[in-house]
C-alpha cells in the first residue's frame, strides 16, 4: 500500500510554513494549533471533514485571514496580507467578473502589477488560455462557458502570475463528475509540465490522493493536524484499484475512526521525495 505517516524530522527549508496556527472568528476557533510545511514542487493537499477549517487555513495563506496564534511564512517571509506570489482559485463560479473577456479576465492580476505592458499582459494571458485549453474562447465573457470552463480561466489567470504557490479551494467541488474528474486530470498534466507549488483543500478522500503527493489529515472542529501521509500519485487510472481503495479506507479510519496500528508506516510504502522525512 502506497500510504506512510511522514515523521517530523528536520529538512530543507520549506517555501510555505504554517506554524502553530490558531484561527477565530469572534468566539468560533476554526483551528487550532495547525503546522505544517510545504516544499517547492509539492501538491500538498488539506483534506478533513466540512468545518474543520481547511478553507480559513487556505484563507490564511492568502492574506486574507490573520491568524489569532501561529504563523505562516512564504520563503521565511511572514504572510501579512494578499500578493502575487499566493493566487487562490475558489470553487465558485463567480470568482470571475462577469464583465470581463476571458482574455481580459487572465490579463487583469498581470495588468494590477504594473510590472509588465498591456501587450505583454495580453501575450501572457494568451499563453495560460492555450495551456488550459481554451484557445478560441478569448474574447467569450463569463456567462456564456460551462463551470469546467470556468474554473480553467480561473487557473489560467492565476498561472499567468506565475505564483510560488497557487492556492486551490475545493476548484472543483460544483462541477459534474464527469467534469471533475477531467479537471483533475487536466491540473495533474499541467503540474506535470510545469512543477508548480500546489495547496489544494478538499473534503474529498479520492480527490486528495488523485491530486496530492502529500496530505495533511484535519480532524473536526476545530481542525487539529491528525496525521499527514505521503502518497504515491495516484492518478484516475488507478482510481477504481485494490491499493487505491485500500488508500481511502486507511484515511477514513485515520480521519473518523481508530487511530492505533494506522499510525503505523506501512511496509513497502514509498517515500514522497518532497517529504520532510526525506530531507537529508
Ligand atoms: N467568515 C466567517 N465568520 C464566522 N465563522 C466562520 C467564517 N468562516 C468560517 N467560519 C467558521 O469557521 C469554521 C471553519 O470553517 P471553514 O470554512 O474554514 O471550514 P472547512 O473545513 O473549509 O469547511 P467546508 O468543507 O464546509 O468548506 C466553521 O465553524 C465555520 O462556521
Amino acid at each position: 500500500m502506497s500510504l506512510q505517516i511522514v515523521s517530523p524530522t528536520g529538512g530543507i527549508a520549506p517555501l510555505l510554513r504554517a506554524d502553530g496556527v490558531s484561527l477565530e472568528y469572534g468566539h468560533t476557533r476554526a483551528t487550532h494549533d495547525v503546522s505544517f510545511d510545504v516544499y517547492r514542487g509539492d501538491r500538498f493537499v488539506l483534506l478533513g471533514p466540512s468545518g474543520c477549517g481547511k478553507s480559513s487555513l487556505l484563507k490564511a495563506a492568502a492574506g486574507f485571514v490573520k491568524p489569532a496564534a501561529g504563523s505562516i511564512t512564504v520563503n521565511g517571509a511572514q504572510v501579512l496580507g494578499p500578493g502575487p506570489d499566493r493566487m487562490v482559485v475558489f470553487q465558485e463560479f463567480d470568482q470571475l467578473p462577469p464583465w470581463k473577456t476571458v482574455l481580459e479576465n487572465v490579463m487583469f492580476p498581470l495588468l494590477m502589477t504594473r510590472r509588465v505592458s498591456r501587450h505583454e499582459a495580453g501575450e501572457r494571458a494568451a499563453h495560460w488560455i492555450a495551456k488550459v485549453g481554451l484557445s478560441g474562447f478569448e474574447h467569450a465573457h463569463p456567462h456564456t462557458l460551462s463551470g469546467g470552463m470556468k474554473q480553467r480561466v480561473a487557473i489560467a489567470r492565476a498561472l499567468a502570475m506565475q505564483p510560488e504557490v497557487l492556492l486551490m479551494d475545493e476548484p472543483f467541488a460544483a462541477l459534474d463528475a464527469l467534469t471533475r474528474r477531467k479537471m483533475q486530470e487536466e491540473l495533474g498534466r499541467l503540474w506535470e509540465e510545469l512543477r508548480f507549488t500546489l495547496l489544494f483543500v478538499t473534503h474529498s478522500i479520492e480527490e486528495a490522493l488523485v491530486v496530492g503527493n502529500r496530505i495533511l489529515l484535519l480532524s473536526p472542529h476545530p481542525g487539529q493536524v491528525r496525521a499527514e501521509l505521503n502518497s504515491h500519485q495516484f492518478d484516475l487510472a488507478s482510481a477504481g484499484s485494490a491499493e487505491f481503495q485500500a488508500a481511502t479506507q486507511r484515511i477514513h479510519r485515520l480521519l473518523f475512526g481508530e487511530r492505533r496500528s494506522d499510525t503505523a508506516p506501512d511496509r513497502g510504502a514509498s517515500q514522497a521525495p518532497h517529504g520532510r522525512s526525506a530531507a537529508p
